[in-house]
Formats: C-alpha cells, structure tokens, sequence
C-alpha cells in the first residue's frame, strides 16, 4: 500500500532495466511528461524521475538502469521491476532470458512484482506470447510472484500510458 506519513506521500522504487537500447529511458521520459513528446537524454550511468501514476497517490521513483553489474546497488528497497525488451530481438533471446534469470533469483528482487515490456512495436511484425513465455521461461521465472507485460511504441503515447496503468495495478492493488 502507498505509504502516506503526515500528508506526503512516499513513492514506491521502481527498478527499470533490460538490454541496451530495448528504449527504457523514453518510457521513463515518456511517464515523465504524460504523452507529451519527451526528450530523451543519453544514459551515462543511470536517470532516475518522479513519476504519478493514472490515480492520486500513486507516486513512483523509477530508476532506470541498464548495465548489469552496476545496476546491483539499486537493487535495495526496490518495489516492482519494469524489464524491458527489444521486440526486433525476440528471435535470440538467450541473453535476455540469461539475463532475467539472473535478475529475478536475486535475493533482494524475489517475489517482487514484473512488468514486462517489448519496446518498439512499431518495428516488428506480431508473436505469439506463448512462444515468448517458453523462450524466456516465463513460467518459472513469473512463480511466487504477480506478472503483467505490455507492448509499447514511441508513435503511440497511449501504449505508453497502458503500460504504466498495468504497473500501478500490480503495486497498488
Ligand atoms: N522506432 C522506435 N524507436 C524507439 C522506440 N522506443 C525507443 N526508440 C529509439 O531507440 C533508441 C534507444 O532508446 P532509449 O530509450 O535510449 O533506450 P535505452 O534502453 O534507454 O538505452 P540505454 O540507456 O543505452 O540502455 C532511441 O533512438 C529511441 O528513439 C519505439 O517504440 N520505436
Ligand atoms: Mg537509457
């Protein structure tokens, strides 16, 4: 539940992180300016922004990091994890599925909630999410914890907006 302490609202830590470039940070700029058409800076190291969810008090700090090794100090205190994906890739996803295996089984990340993103829908032709689930294993992976993923593309803000309503919906609810 939102922490309220003395009319302020505490924010729940989000961690946002996948593969390099699978788009993170124009999702993060994106819920930053709520459909607007957001400038995305180039990440050095890591963003981290205030985001309001669609209710009030739905108050979010994402911290969005991508670099494997580095992004283990962020893991502390961590509430949900927004993974995102490439959707061009989703024919080699070894490394993703390596990778998110690695990430969930964390001791400080287990049965915490998952959304899973593919990024750049507007690149890609449709798959069938039962193929993605056997390829990343989701099955395993997503047990013991409560899981959502959403489809998103940078030329239709709304996708943006659903997938940060299904976010607050695994938090809050
Ligand atoms: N066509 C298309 N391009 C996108 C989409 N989302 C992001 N991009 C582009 O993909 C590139 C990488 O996007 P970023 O948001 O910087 O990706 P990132 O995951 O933050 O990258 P790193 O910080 O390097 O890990 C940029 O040129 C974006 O404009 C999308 O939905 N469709
Ligand atoms: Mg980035």
């Amino acid at each position: 539940m939102g922490g309220v302490c003395s009319g302020y609202t505490v924010p729940k830590k989000i961690l946002l992180t996948g593969p390099k470039g699978s788009g993170k940070t124009t999702l993060l700029y994106t819920w930053c300016v709520g459909g607007k058409d957001a400038k995305v800076p180039r990440t050095e190291s890591f963003n981290v922004e205030m985001v309001h969810g669609p209710r009030g008090g739905q108050l979010l700090l994402v911290w969005d990091v991508t670099d494997p090794i580095r992004r283990r100090q962020f893991f502390h205190g961590t509430e949900a994890i927004v993974y995102m994906i490439d959707s061009r890739y989703l024919s080699d996803l070894d490394d993703v599925r390596d990778d998110l295996h690695v990430l969930l089984e964390d001791r400080d990340l287990k049965h915490l909630p998952v959304l899973l993103v593919l990024g750049k829908k507007d690149l890609t032709d449709m798959f069938s999410l039962d193929e993605l689930g056997k390829k990343l294993g989701l099955l395993e992976a997503m047990q013991s914890r409560q899981y959502d993923w959403v489809s998103v593309r940078k030329d239709d803000n709304r996708t943006y907006q659903t997938a940060l309503y299904k976010l607050c919906e695994l938090i809050f609810s």
